[in-house]
């Protein structure tokens, strides 16, 4: 096969270069792609492909204009794939490309999701095969959007995976180690939507990581961190890779600082999703937690704002800090309906900063910088005038960024650029008058130029007594002197004819060839002049990168606290009293979410070293779910700063809140429901302190009865007298109400219902003490199974109540009875109907397995559900039976 030669052999040899999916390589006014990359651009992007020949062969081939690139490339890296991007260059002999960025998740600029957007590197520090022990690992995520830049390290894998739960990466580099840490590998593989990206591992190495990272931040900087190793080998390795991929945004990355674990709440992706909080169960963002309580004006107030969710904290100074904002800014209603009105003209800056130093800010976002800029000073202005809020701590967060350099960079932006920018930064008319001598100056002959041209006319028409004389221009015949056909032959003779119309004749002159070739040269100049002045200054807007971080940082969190306050005010919220104690007192708490759509019944929780794990009963459908997410929930929300929904609530702060709830997503995963049910309550029992909160909506349902009620009594014991965590353990195990007799700190607790008349209300008020049905018939009612069935179960119920005699309908002639003991939860044995010893010989085979079956079972630990199954099951065969 002949080698492709031309634009598409350069196409293939640049391909191979890089290790990059797809290429897209401009050529002229498009990016192509040809061969496989066509293809595939095709399909995904559904361009048309047609071919283009090479050397006798054909290639697919597809293209985008060149201005159109940005939503593709977006599409392509959304999709996963990580795009080279070629761009062309003048040569002596005509044009050459080479590849100058490769976009990938972890660093698409362009990105429109307000969402941060981690790029991490993962490097493990021993033997990942030792699991828990043996190996430490450090970890570094960076945001190019924003410049943000964190190191953080981890005592284990599980320690680590929690590190990374919390940033959520859209992309991963696993160090050399990592690599071989399977479990690592296929956790971030299905639990995250992460690209797993192997970048060279030289990019890891200790020492020319730490080079950089010195390079970057500075050595002393660096030294404060105080990491270890396997951090600065992470923060080394996304260095080099942002560099190596061209992003060009590593001037926006200013500072590095430690994500500090220990100040942080332990909460798996398991527990971000039992609660909602970002995303509900179904994968939606409506109804979760975050789009109940975000009430921010910013993408960058929301983009904090969530990330206060997901990262809750410890300190109790800093959350108290944020709680006094809360309180201000809520009770001063009008100042926060002022500084929400002001935030709205804001613009993300921190993500400015990073444009800027990209080189892809246009003039409108260095317009909407200086306009965001100037909402500093009224924020500023409007806090320091309402004495609660002058009192409060956001009087020092607005002292933070350096105002008085805000101002004069807002100045020279103000100074420089007009109102309303054309998009486009190379066709002039960015800057205005007195900005830039040497430019006024073109611009004053550009325009005397101009305006020579637009009297030319008349001056023509006065001066040769002309009529029907119009100035015009246009791409192939230049500036042109039309005139009337009838007037045509009287023309001075100095007219030269170019060009004959219809009606008219078209002339130039020296002078007007002369003033032409003066305007198309300012023009030029002009352009050329303004796309430099331009860069000039979006360097300086880069330069200044670092102030508008803080900047941005700033009225971020003025939003994000404002945002707080708004939901506290409008919902009735309060603040709770933090303590570093071990108790929680929450007085008619509610459920954030569930009381934006319920007539919500407030309850009560109450939990101290005495009284540290309530076992929480109560019939199907009442409210335990409900009331322990509602717990968690409100604990979560006075761990980021924000008031609760309560009447009063004493928190003592918890290290960690971990959950067991249901498994919905992860049946599509093909591990089986216990499966998923056990691992989870094995991380909890492995992670969980002291000083945690535990929630257990159902532990050991998957499974046959006994193992269930044992493995949930086990579960009891360890976390009381092992682990000591606060814990909420709903269950349907009756058995389980007595462990509160034997263990001090168990108590029980039941969520009410009243049954009158066989009809029965959720009260959904949680009560002292155990529950004493479960009311599951009623719930299978309400669940629409066929009347018939509930009816038999009700009847099949109430005599296993009574200990009597149940005869599986539909057997032989005779019917069939037994009885079960429900005290020892034995089967008595089979009687016949006349009380006699059945006789074995009258049953036939198949109602003799039934028997057995039903022998088998021990209804005293069977939930009813199951046992209508079983009785339709036997029903089912004894018919096909007979
Ligand atoms: N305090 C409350 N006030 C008003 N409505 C509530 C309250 N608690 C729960 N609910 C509503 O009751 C319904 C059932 O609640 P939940 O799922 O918590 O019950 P459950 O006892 O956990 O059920 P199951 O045992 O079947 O899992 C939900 O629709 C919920 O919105």
């Amino acid at each position: 096969m002949t080698e492709a030669t031309g634009i598409v052999g350069e196409f293939l040899s640049l391909k191979g270069e890089t290790d990059a999916d797809v290429l897209a390589m401009q050529c002229g006014d498009f990016y192509e792609f040809f061969g496989d990359d066509a293809e595939l651009v095709g399909e995904e992007l559904e361009l048309k492909v047609t071919s283009k020949s090479s050397q006798g062969q054909s290639y697919p081939m597809a293209g985008v204009p060149l201005d159109d690139l940005t939503p593709y490339l977006k599409a392509l890296v959304e999709r996963g794939y990580r795009v080279a991007v070629a761009d062309q260059y003048e040569t002596d002999g005509g044009h050459a490309r080479e590849i100058v960025r490769v976009v990938t998740p972890g660093t698409l600029l362009e990105t429109s999701d307000a969402d941060a957007q981690y790029l991490a590197a993962v490097v493990c520090d021993g033997d990942p095969a030792d699991g828990t022990d043996g190996a430490s690992y450090g970890l570094a995520f960076a945001d190019v959007t924003t410049g943000r830049f964190l190191v953080a390290e981890a005592d284990d894998r599980e320690a680590a995976l929690t590190e990374l739960y919390r940033f959520d990466p859209v992309e991963v580099l696993p160090g050399p180690d990592a690599r071989t840490d399977d479990e690592l590998l296929s956790t971030v593989r299905n639990r995250f939507d992460a690209t797993l990206t192997l970048h060279e591992t030289e990019a890891f190495a200790p020492k020319r990581a730490a080079h950089s990272v010195r390079d970057q931040f500075g050595t002393e900087t660096v030294d404060r961190l105080a990491v270890d190793e396997p951090a600065i080998a992470a923060a080394g390795a996304i260095l080099a890779y942002v560099e190596e991929t061209g992003t060009g945004v590593l001037a926006s990355m200013t500072r590095i600082g430690t994500h500090q674990g220990d100040d942080h709440v332990a909460l798996d992706s398991t527990t971000q999703r039992n609660l909602e909080l970002t995303e509900t169960m179904h994968g939606d963002h409506e109804g979760t937690l975050f789009e109940t309580i975000d009430h921010t004006e910013t993408s960058a107030g929301r983009r904090l704002l969530k990330e206060w969710l997901s990262r809750p904290r410890r300190s109790l100074e800093t959350l108290e800090r944020r709680q006094e904002s809360v309180a201000a800014l809520s009770s001063a209603a009008l100042a926060r309906d002022e500084l929400q009105d002001a935030m709205g003209e804001a613009y993300d800056l921190e993500r400015l900063a990073s444009k800027a130093s990209h080189g892809s800010a246009d003039a409108r976002d260095l317009v909407a910088a200086r306009e965001t800029l100037a909402v500093l000073p009224d924020i500023v202005e409007t806090i320091e005038s309402t004495p609660e809020l002058a009192d409060s701590p956001l009087a020092e967060i607005v002292d933070r960024p350096d105002r008085e350099a805000a101002a004069d960079l807002r100045e020279t932006l103000e100074a420089a650029i007009v109102d309303e920018p054309p998009s486009t930064v190379t066709q002039g008319e960015l800057f205005r008058r007195g900005y830039d001598d040497e430019l006024d100056e073109v611009i004053e002959r550009h325009e005397a130029v101009r305006s020579w041209l637009e009297r030319l006319a008349d001056r023509e028409k006065r001066d040769h007594g002309l009529s029907h004389v119009t100035v015009d221009r246009n791409t192939t015949d230049g500036y042109y002197i039309q005139v009337g056909r009838s007037a045509a032959d009287g023309v001075p003779d100095h007219y030269e004819e170019i060009k004959t119309l219809k009606n008219s004749k078209r002339f130039t002159t020296d002078e007007l060839e002369a003033k032409e070739r003066e305007i198309l040269r300012l023009e030029d100049r002009r352009g050329d002049l303004e796309y430099d002045l331009f860069e000039e200054l979006r360097e300086t807007v880069a330069a200044h990168a670092e102030l508008l971080q803080d900047v941005g940082r700033t009225l971020a969190t003025v939003d994000a606290l404002a945002s707080l306050a708004t939901h506290a005010a409008e919902n009735r919220w309060v603040k709770p009293e933090l303590h570093r104690g071990d108790g929680l007192e929450i007085d008619q708490g509610r459920h954030p979410v569930v009381e934006q759509t319920t007539e919500f019944v407030p309850n009560d929780v109450s939990l101290d070293d005495d009284r540290s794990f309530l076992v929480v009963t109560g019939p199907n459908m009442s409210g335990k779910s409900t009331y322990m997410r509602q717990v968690a929930c409100i604990v979560l929300l006075a761990q980021i700063g924000s008031f609760v929904p309560a009447r009063e609530a004493e928190i003592g702060l918890v290290d960690g809140i971990f959950t067991r709830v249901g498994a919905l997503d992860e049946l599509a995963q093909g591990r089986s429901t216990f499966m998923v049910e056990m691992s989870e309550l094995s991380n909890i029992l492995h992670t969980a302190t002291e000083e945690s909160l535990v929630i257990l909506d159902e532990v050991g349902r998957g499974t046959a009865t006994y193992d269930g009620i044992s493995i949930a009594w086990a579960a009891t014991e360890y976390l009381h007298n092992e682990i000591g965590a606060k814990t909420l353990f709903a269950t349907h195990y009756h058995e389980l109400t007595g462990l509160a007799e034997n263990l001090p700190r168990v108590a029980n607790v039941h969520v009410a219902a009243d049954e009158r008349d066989g009809d029965v209300t959720f009260l959904r008020t949680v009560r002292e003490g155990p529950t004493d049905r479960s009311y599951g018939i009623h719930v299978a009612d309400l669940a629409g199974v066929p009347d018939p069935v509930v009816d038999r179960a009700t009847d099949v119920l109430e005599r296993l109540r009574e200990e009597k005699a149940i005869e599986a309908r539909g057997g032989s002639s005779d019917p069939v009875q037994t009885v079960f003991d429900l005290s020892s939860g034995q089967f008595r044995g089979p009687a016949n109907a006349d009380g006699g010893e059945p006789s074995a010989a009258s049953l036939d085979p198949e109602t003799k397995r039934v028997l057995e079956d039903l022998e088998s079972v021990d209804v005293n630990q069977t939930p009813p559900v199951e046992l209508i199954a079983k009785v339709q099951e036997w029903q089912r065969r004894l018919e096909d039976d007979s």
